[in-house]
């Protein structure tokens, strides 16, 4: 009997849990259900409630649009997100509903706005009003006009005329009222909090428009309707909370001590103490102070990042392709709160008091559920995936640490075709980034290719995240260090777990499609190659891409007019006259974060140069295609990679070919 395995079409078992969000009493959790529905081509998402002390549910919004439920201090109302489908005639108009609800009264809700997206919102402590951070200005509808960077944002589309405001929201009302921040002309807000002590409101915004990545700290005090500077030229990731005494606030990110990859940090603010040193209270965890491990079922979530309770700041941080949640206090060190074992916690929200925390965490071979804990003791509250899990055969990855020639330790894992699959061959995968991770995320596609017959093994190379910032570090060096460790980590899965050297494919996606291209320019040693939302030239990359121009620079170390030579040298096409490895193209034509010129330009060299190379472009798809693209989409993206590596690892061009031969005889 052959084994039921997961295959492209078995995305639509997986349900995506998202944005556990505790009510401040600890009774209630409330969350978003996601299903893929592939028939219909979209995502359905609804609004449950969790009652902690009987583990009872019950829908609260029942969709199909409806997420990010984000509870009042008062602990019975709370807002939400509500998608609503626009006609061809209604371009333009908002798509986003910010509506308010009761908790104790299921299905009902009321209108607070319309807005085109939303960048973050906080409650004011007297449940009254809302801090929210919403882009405003629309691109032109016809022939485009710009004069702002970046033209495009990816996942955004033109926003060459969009900035994001923070605004006061009445939620009874719905008035709403702009912040003015003294002296900002174009801005991006990044975070929004209101004090816990209602008198003040932070926000941290970029206000230059050529490095969006710096951001400046405002506190904006509402009896006197003014703002102040706090600290300028952050960067990083940007959110903020304060502390239970409103003196405080806590900022992730950094000051970009290494570029782009620098740890975010939790650095605490005086704002009584101007001008004074923030204290860095993660800075001897050297640990990226955010989740980055690679998944590919999430939905969005509206969660906080940090959260400032009174035992202390809560954080996730990547560790070994683990993600624990952590807490810190100024003065202390952090320590960690919830082990998540072989694990990732995803998202969390807590009391104010810390006492109960709510999260979900997911593991490499179960997708997020939601979880309690109080104070030490975890429990699974949901079981949404139990069922049609225990009907599949999924294998467990088996992790391997090995010695890189530098002596540096190097982290990996191997996920095997399940028991009673035929082994056809093996893939090296390459994540993207590079600073994120590989490890204890739930990756559906790894899960379909090992069903498929191919043993997956995938990495941490030198850039990844999870380790020191050092480790991350690989600016100005792209296909040096990274590449070896990969040549290395695929030598010693050949000889520790004897695997075929003749049945190899390498893959993977934006930094892993670079790396890709880059491997097939410098080695023959693969039998395919699978490269997707690539980067194959950063010339063109500085020019194209929303985040190119300084992404390029700070990575790798030049510019068209700066290093010129240097961007040429770090390019795969340079090597492009040399790859044999035939080679899968897929790219999306919305993909503004590694433009469809970087496949286009890969694919002709490929062509011209006599490389046996499919170009697939996925219409209406952006950078995250394999993520939260259509579902049929992402159904048809891993049949081709699976027709692929079947052509080129398991014979079947051959055998068709041979079978259309016997045929015609
Ligand atoms: C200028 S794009 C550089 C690559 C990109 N980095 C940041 O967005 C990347 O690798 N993204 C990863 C996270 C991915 O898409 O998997």
């Amino acid at each position: 009997m052959t084994a039921r395995v997961l295959t492209p079409e078995t995305l639509r078992n997986i349900v995506l849990v998202s944005n556990p969000a505790i009510t401040p009493d600890g009774g209630k959790i409330l969350y978003t259900v996601a299903r893929i529905n592939i028939d219909a081509d979209t995502y359905e998402s609804s609004i449950s409630l969790l009652d902690v002390a009987t583990g009872f549910e019950e829908p609260l919004q029942q969709g199909p649009s409806d997420s990010c439920p984000i509870p009042a201090p008062n602990g019975r109302h709370y807002v939400f997100i509500r998608r609503v489908e626009r006609d061809r005639k209604q371009r333009g108009q908002p798509g986003l509903e910010l509506r308010f609800a009761s908790i104790d009264r299921p299905g009902a809700s009321r209108l607070i706005a319309r807005v085109h997206g939303l960048v973050s919102v906080s409650w004011s402590p007297d449940s009254l009003r809302l801090a929210a951070a919403i882009p405003v200005g629309l691109p032109d509808e016809d022939v485009k006009v710009v004069e702002t960077l970046p033209v495009w944002f990816n996942g955004k589309g033109f926003i060459y005329k969009t900035q994001v405001k923070p605004f006061i929201v009445d939620v009874y009302s719905g008035y709403m009222e702009e912040i003015k921040l003294d002296d900002v002309k174009w801005m991006q807000v990044a975070d929004i909090a209101w004090s816990p002590d209602g008198r003040k409101i932070a926000v941290t915004v970029s206000r230059v428009m050529e490095k969006p990545y710096l951001r400046d700290l405002y506190v904006y005090y509402l009896d006197e309707d003014r703002a102040e500077l706090v600290a300028e030229k952050l960067s990083g990731f940007g959110e903020i909370v304060w502390s239970p005494d409103s003196r405080y606030i806590a900022y992730l990110g950094h000051r970009r001590e290494r570029g782009f990859a620098t740890h975010n940090k939790i650095l605490v603010f005086d704002t009584e103490d101007r001008g004074s040193e923030p204290e860095c209270l993660t800075c001897s965890l050297d640990r990226n102070a955010v989740n980055t491990a690679n998944s590919d079922v999430r939905f969005s979530s509206c969660l906080k990042k940090l959260q400032w309770t009174r035992k202390g700041i809560l954080f996730v941080a990547s560790d070994h392709g683990r993600a624990p949640l952590y807490s810190v206090e100024p003065g202390s060190e952090p320590t960690i709160v919830i082990d998540p074992g072989e694990g990732v916690v995803d998202e969390f929200s807590a009391t104010p008091d810390g006492a109960r925390i709510a999260y979900t965490r997911m593991t490499a071979t179960e997708p997020r559920e939601v979880y309690v804990s109080d104070g030490g003791n975890a429990r699974r509250l949901t079981r949404h995936n139990d069922t049609w899990l225990s009907r599949y055969k999924l294998s467990k990855p088996e992790k391997f640490v090995f010695k890189a020639s530098d002596g540096v330790e190097v982290e990996g894992w191997i996920l095997r075709p399940p028991e009673g699959v035929e082994e056809k061959g093996w893939v090296l995968y390459i994540h993207g980034g590079p600073k994120t991770m590989f490890g204890y995320g739930f990756m559906h596609e790894f899960h379909v290719l090992a069903g498929r017959g191919y043993t997956v093994v995938y990495t941490n190379p030198r850039g990844s995240d999870g380790y020191s910032e050092e480790f991350a570090d690989i600016r100005c060096r792209y296909g040096e260090r990274d590449y070896q460790d990969l040549m290395e980590a695929v030598e010693y899965v050949i000889e520790r777990y004897r695997l075929p050297r003749d049945k190899a494919a390498v893959m993977g996606g934006s930094y892993g499609g670079f790396m890709t291209n880059w491997i097939i320019g410098h080695t023959d040693l693969f039998k395919a190659a699978v490269t997707m939302r690539s980067i194959s030239n950063w010339i063109s990359m500085y020019g194209t891409t929303d985040i190119g121009w300084y992404f390029v620079e700070d990575q790798i170390c030049c510019t068209p007019w700066r290093n010129f030579e240097h961007c040429w040298e770090k390019s795969p096409l340079k090597y492009a006259d040399r790859v044999k490895t035939p080679t899968l193209i897929i790219h999306s034509n919305e993909d503004y974060r590694c433009w469809l010129d970087q496949a286009l330009q890969l694919y002709t060299a490929l062509k011209l140069h006599g490389v046996e190379t499919r170009l697939a472009i996925f219409p209406n798809e952006n950078h995250d295609l394999s993520r939260s693209g259509k579902p049929k989409h992402r159904v048809k993206r891993l049949q081709l990679i699976l027709e692929w590596l079947d052509e080129h690892l398991a014979g079947k061009k051959e055998e068709e070919k041979a079978g259309r031969e016997a045929g015609n005889a």
